[in-house]
């Protein structure tokens, strides 16, 4: 807490909109106690995604190109963007037909939610850290927070990332189309980027994600619900869900980012490629494992072979 803390007044965020410390303090607090304690999607979450927000700002020297507005929309929709998950994803929500997927007619049903819980920290005086803005600047900083968390929904990650390639050539900082793209791909990135960190960190990570992917795919199982394929057991492990993530999904929306800063190509793409060629070993390694075991457990056949 006390290092978000930190990023809020090392972004000027405390003098620019005469943020209290008190109510800082108060909001961050709210916010570390409507994390759950789940695998994955806890307050530790929520801190690692800020500070990569917070890196990406520092690294693309993002304060000369855009207001304190835009970079306090970002900072807090990380601090925000998934407040009180409870680990289960929003396929899940609608075909369970939880109380979510009604309330937000199955759409987006988790991210509306924690959107909706960042506001209901921040209705109360004592923890709303905007109270000393102008109506028109919450107007705005709403509006930003809720564009900002929806965008995490990655059932919209092709249209975003559409989105932003068609921008990209000819992208323009006093745009407010451009920069509104440009904000919902840094928070994408940013709630993505486990594997951009040192292995040692990254790993555990992954641990965390899968043991909360598992335990879904088992409820759906035991409910009679479809399985979601990328949470069963039976089907992935660790390799096999990073090469394909990392193929499909990381690479491709860090390249294009890195396109328009390419200062970050060494601290988000090369790590990247790095966690792709060790999985992509781990995985030829547990093929051979198969190969072997198969082999033992069979030996006449691999005699005549
Ligand atoms: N396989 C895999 N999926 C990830 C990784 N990081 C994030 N995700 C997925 O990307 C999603 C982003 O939104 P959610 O937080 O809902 O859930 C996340 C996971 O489903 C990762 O390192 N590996
Ligand atoms: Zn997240």
């Amino acid at each position: 807490m006390v290092l978000l803390q930190v990023m809020y007044t090392d972004l000027d965020f405390i003098a620019a909109f005469n943020i209290e410390p008190a109510v800082l303090h108060h909001f961050l607090f709210e916010v570390y106690r409507r994390y759950n304690n789940i695998p994955f999607h806890n307050f530790k979450h929520c801190f690692c995604v800020t500070q990569m927000m917070y890196g990406l700002i520092w690294l693309t020297d993002l304060k000369s190109k855009m207001d304190s507005e835009d970079l306090l929309i970002m900072l807090t929709s990380a601090v925000c963007h998934d407040l009180d998950h409870a680990g289960y994803n929003n396929a899940y929500q609608i075909n369970a037909r939880t109380e979510l997927a009604l309330r937000y007619n199955d759409i987006s049903p988790l991210e509306n939610h924690h959107c909706a819980i960042a506001f209901e920290i921040l209705e109360k005086t004592e923890s709303n850290i905007f109270r000393n803005l102008s109506m028109n600047q919450y107007k705005r900083i709403r509006e930003g927070i809720i564009k900002c968390i929806l965008a995490t929904d990655m059932t919209r990650h092709n249209d975003i990332l559409n989105k932003f390639k068609s921008i990209l050539t000819a992208f323009d900082f006093t745009n407010k189309e451009h920069r509104e793209v440009l904000m919902m791909i840094l928070i994408k990135v940013s709630d993505i980027s486990n594997e951009a960190r040192p292995m040692e960190v990254a790993e555990p990570w992954l641990d965390c994600l899968l043991q909360e992917f598992y335990n879904q795919s088992d409820v759906e199982k035991l409910e009679g619900l479809p399985v979601t394929p990328f949470m069963d057991r039976d089907k992935v492990n660790k390799p096999s869900s990073q090469t394909g993530f990392i193929r499909f999904v990381l690479l491709p929306l860090f390249i294009e980012l890195a396109n328009l800063f390419p200062c970050l190509e060494q601290h988000i793409i090369h790590p990247v490629r790095k966690a792709l060629d060790y999985y992509t070993e781990m995985e030829k390694a547990l093929e051979r494992e198969k190969v072997i075991r198969a082999q033992t457990q069979c030996p006449a056949d691999s005699l005549t072979d």
